[in-house]
C-alpha cells in the first residue's frame, strides 16, 4: 500500500534525508528479540528510519515497556510491543522485513558455535512462525552462529514450502563496519569515505575483509593488511572480552543491523544500486552459503556479486576459510537434519 507523505512533515523530513520520492510505501518491520542488548537500540534506530511505517517489537519478555518508550520518539512509524508466543502472529503479520537478534550472546572463552544448541532452537521456532505469518518478508538473521543459523532458517522455510533464497540474509554488516573503522584509522582516511567489502562468513577466519579492494587506496604494507585482517576477524572477541561476561557487541551491532535493514527497505522501494555485503545462498564459491556483495532490489537479492580480484594473501585466506566452512558444513548438515527437528 502506498501513502503519499511528500507534503506532510514526515515527507519533508524524508526529502531532507535524501529519500526524495513522491510517495513512500508503508513498510512494516519486526524486531524479534527486541528487549535484548541489540534489540533495544535497534528498535530505536528503526524508529528513526523514515522508511518504516509500522514497527513491531517482539520478545519473550519486556517488550511493552520498550515499545512504550520508543513510541514517544516523534518520527513516522507506529510502534507496538508483542510479548510471548501468543502474540507472535500479530507481530509478524504484514511484515516486509523481519530482523532477528533473538538468542544468547557469547561470554569470554566461548566461540559463536558454543551458542548453537540454544540459538538454533530459538531461530527454528521464529522462522517457522515467519513461514506461517509473513512468508514473503525479507529475513535479516543476526543471531549467532550466523554461519549456521542462516542454513537452519533455509531448512525451516524449505520444509514449510516458503523458501525463497532471495529473501534470507545473514547480517555480516558489523564486519564491514569494523573493517571500515580499522582501515580508516590505519590509512588515515576519513572513515565516512571508506569502503571495504567483507566476504566469507561471520566467525573467526571465515571473516575475509578484502582490503586490496578498499577505497580510498592507501597502499598499506602487507604486515598492516595482515594485522587489519586479524583485528576484523577478532572484532567480536575484542568486544566480548572487554565486556567481561556482560555479553557481546550490542550498540555497534544495532548500528550495523539498522544499516542493513535500511538497505533492504531501499531495495524493496526500488532505489537503484543498493549494495551491501551479506551471507546469502550463493554460487560464488563451492559453498552453498557465502557472504559477498549483494545487490538489493524489490524482491530482495537481485544479484549476488562475485569476489572481484583478490590479492595473493586474500586468495590464501579465502582457501583456508573455504576449507573450514567445508568441514563445518558437514556438522551443520548433521545438526540441521539430526539435532534440530525441522517441522
Ligand atoms: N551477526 C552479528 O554480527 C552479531 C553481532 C552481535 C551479536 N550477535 C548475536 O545476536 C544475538 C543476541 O545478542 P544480544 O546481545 O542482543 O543478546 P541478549 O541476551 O541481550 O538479547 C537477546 C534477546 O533475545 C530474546 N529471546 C530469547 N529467546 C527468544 C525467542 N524465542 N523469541 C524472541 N526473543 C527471544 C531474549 O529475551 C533477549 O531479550 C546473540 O546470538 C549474539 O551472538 C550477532
Ligand atoms: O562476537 C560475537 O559473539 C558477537 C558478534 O558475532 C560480533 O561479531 O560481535
Amino acid at each position: 500500500m502506498f501513502r503519499s507523505v511528500a507534503r506532510s512533515a514526515a515527507g519533508k523530513h524524508l526529502l531532507r534525508r535524501g529519500y526524495a520520492t513522491e510517495s513512500v510505501p508503508d513498510r512494516k518491520v519486526a524486531v524479534l528479540g527486541a528487549a535484548g542488548g541489540i534489540g533495544q537500540p535497534l528498535a530505536l534506530l528503526m524508529k528513526l528510519n523514515p522508511l518504516v511505517s509500522r514497527l513491531a517489537l517482539y520478545d519473550i519478555a519486556n517488550t511493552p515497556g520498550v515499545a512504550a518508550d520508543v513510541n514517544h520518539v516523534n518520527t513516522r512509524s507506529e510502534v507496538a510491543g508483542y510479548v510471548g508466543e501468543d502474540q507472535l502472529k500479530q507481530a509478524l503479520e504484514g511484515c516486509d522485513v523481519v530482523i532477528i537478534p533473538a538468542g544468547v550472546p557469547r561470554k569470554p572463552g566461548m566461540t559463536r558455535d558454543d551458542l548453537f544448541n540454544i540459538n538454533a532452537g530459538i531461530v527454528k521456532g521464529l522462522c517457522a512462525a515467519i513461514a506461517k505469518y509473513c512468508p514473503n518478508a525479507l529475513v535479516n538473521m543476526i543471531s549467532n552462529p550466523v554461519n549456521s543459523t542462516v542454513p537452519i532458517a533455509a531448512e525451516v522455510f524449505k520444509k514449510a514450502g516458503t523458501y525463497d533464497e532471495k529473501k534470507l540474509f545473514g547480517v555480516t554488516t558489523l564486519d564491514v563496519v569494523r573493517a571500515k573503522t580499522f582501515y580508516a584509522g590505519k590509512a588515515k582516511a576519513n572513515v565516512a569515505d571508506v569502503n571495504v567489502p567483507v566476504v566469507g562468513g561471520h566467525a573467526g577466519i571465515t571473516i575475509l575483509p578484502l582490503f586490496s579492494q578498499a577505497t580510498p587506496k592507501a597502499n598499506l604494507p602487507e604486515e598492516d593488511i595482515k594485522a587489519l585482517t586479524k583485528r576484523t576477524q577478532d572484532g567480536g572477541t575484542e568486544v566480548v572480552e572487554a565486556k567481561a561476561g556482560k555479553g557481546s557487541a550490542t550498540l555497534s551491532m544495532a548500528y550495523a543491523g539498522a544499516i542493513f535493514a535500511d538497505a533492504c527497505l531501499k531495495g524493496l522501494n526500488g532505489v537503484p544500486d543498493v549494495v551491501e555485503c551479506s551471507f546469502v545462498q550463493s554460487t560464488v564459491t563451492e559453498l552453498p552459503f557465502f557472504a559477498s556483495k549483494v545487490r538489493l532490489g524489490k524482491n530482495g537479492v537481485e544479484e549476488v556479486m562475485g569476489l572481484g580480484p583478490l590479492s595473493d594473501y586474500e586468495q590464501a585466506v579465502t582457501s583456508v576459510a573455504i576449507g573450514v566452512f567445508t568441514l563445518a558444513a558437514s556438522s551443520i548438515g548433521f545438526a540441521v537434519v539430526n539435532r534440530i527437528a525441522i517441522p
